[in-house]
């Protein structure tokens, strides 16, 4: 995956949390009446059909659920005030 395609979606998930439009579901994410609570929730069911498609071996799911996960992941830093490079910072110590 590159930094680019996290990026992008970084300042779109920004840009809804900023505008909310009609029909977005990340809007739907920033304004429900669940909070944080309703991504929290996602993270978790998404966490749960990963490690389902991983038992099954299933490599598309696997690709579409970690999908799912990295994009929640995203608002949630985003629900934090928190920036991408935060993230990206903390895997570059590691290297
Ligand atoms: N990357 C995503 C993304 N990944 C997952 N989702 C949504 O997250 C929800 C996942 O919840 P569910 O698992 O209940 O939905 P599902 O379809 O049953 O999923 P599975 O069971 O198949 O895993 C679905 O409604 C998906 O549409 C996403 N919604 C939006 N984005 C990105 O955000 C951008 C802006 O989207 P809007 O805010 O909708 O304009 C889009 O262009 C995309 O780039």
């Amino acid at each position: 995956m590159s930094d680019d395609v996290l990026r992008e979606l970084f300042d779109v998930i920004e840009s809804r949390r900023e505008t909310l439009p009609e029909g977005s579901y990340t809007a739907s994410l920033f304004t429900h009446e669940k909070g944080e609570n309703a991504v929290l929730e996602k993270l978790g069911e998404e966490t749960t059909e990963l490690v389902l498609a991983a038992k099954d071996d299933d490599r598309e799911e696997i690709a579409h659920e970690s999908a799912d996960i990295v994009y929640h992941l995203l608002v949630l830093l985003s629900m934090k005030g928190m920036e991408l490079d935060d993230l990206l910072a903390e895997l570059e110590s590691r290297r």
